[in-house]
């Protein structure tokens, strides 16, 4: 359930008065999601997503905001973020920041494995969202960058079993090796799991969800994408479907000689990321956690088997 502010009717109507949308049809919570409260809201203007914000500082916000919007302008489907006749993106409703976007159409496919189209419209999708992004005006390097793992494998490392200790240690002083900064990049989602792409067939109408995007290395990207979709339960990589994502992505984006040697590292870093950020959740649980606890496991078995790469 992903409603966490209950939407009184009045509170809603002076919110909605200061954008041009015409009259309220119909207002439904959504029930996928996790962080914050997102609704389907419908007047005589369209279809829109509502979404008051639960956990993000005000601040951090229009980034984000900003993002969807340029990309949704250079072609990329995201949902754009609605002005109000004043021209803001970010307002507030029942005390909390709250924006309205573009409603998209499609359904994400999480929980079954894609097909071959599928991640190839992924991968082509992946890059074109790279090349797009250049030119965004706004710097803001990946919050969960490198430095993020080392700070957060520091402050885990007394929570965990000797096992992930282990694994934790060497991952932290190997990774140091594969710096991201010196190769091809600019804006990436950094978080496009199943959850957050829709399709229509085997289109994608929609990525959703950009509040981990930030400025890392495109491939890096890209290894987030591969393990997130081309993993076995077992962790493993699914190496046809992940040639697939590679192939598609370079048909749009063609790799330079520098990437080469790090696609299986960035896939063990991309994971390091994923595992940590589950840990974290799961030992360091914000107050009043609205988180849908993921299963670390999961990625401490991805990271396992990406180690055998590299
Ligand atoms: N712009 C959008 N267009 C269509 N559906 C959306 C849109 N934004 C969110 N959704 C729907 O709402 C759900 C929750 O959105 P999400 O951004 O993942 O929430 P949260 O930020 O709480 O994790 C998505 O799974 C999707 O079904
Ligand atoms: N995709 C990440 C966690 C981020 O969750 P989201 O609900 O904000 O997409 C994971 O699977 O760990």
């Amino acid at each position: 359930m992903a409603v966490y502010t209950e939407l009184p009717d009045a509170e809603l109507a002076s919110f909605l008065a200061a954008y041009d949308l015409g009259s309220l049809e119909q207002i439904t919570g959504i029930c996928a999601g996790t962080e914050n409260s997102n609704f389907f809201l419908d007047t005589q203007g369209g279809r829109f997503v509502l979404t008051i914000f639960e956990r993000l500082p005000r601040e951090s916000i229009p980034y984000y905001l900003h993002v969807t919007e340029w990309l949704s302008q250079h072609g990329i489907p995201c949902p754009a973020p609605v002005h109000s006749r004043a021209g803001e993106i970010l307002g507030t409703l029942c005390g909390k920041p709250a924006a309205i976007v573009q409603r998209l159409a499609g359904q994400s496919i999480e929980g079954r494995v894609p097909n071959e189209a599928e991640i190839s419209a992924l991968g082509q999708l992946l890059a074109r969202m790279h090349l797009a992004g250049r030119g965004f005006p706004e710097e803001h390097p990946n919050p969960a960058g490198l430095g993020w793992c080392q700070e957060t494998g520091r402050r885990l490392f007394p929570k965990l079993s000797p096992a992930e200790r282990e694994l934790l240690a060497d991952e932290r002083e190997t990774q140091k090796q594969w710096p991201r900064d010196k190769l091809p990049g600019g804006v990436i989602h950094a978080d496009l799991f199943p959850d957050n792409v829709l399709f229509q067939g085997n289109t994608i109408t929609g990525t959703i969800d950009y509040y981990y995007a930030g400025d890392d290395a495109w491939l890096y990207d890209l290894a987030i994408v591969a393990n997130a979709w081309c993993s076995f339960p077992d962790g493993s990589l699914d190496k046809n479907l992940a040639a697939i994502l590679w192939q598609a992505y370079e048909s749009v984006r063609p790799f330079e000689r520098r990437e080469h040697g790090l696609w299986f590292p960035y896939m063990r870093a991309a994971a390091l990321r994923f595992w940590l950020l589950r840990l974290e959740a799961k030992h360091f649980p914000r107050g009043g956690q609205l988180t849908e606890l993921r299963d670390p496991e999961e990625y401490q078995r991805i990271l396992e088997r990406r180690r055998e790469f590299c």
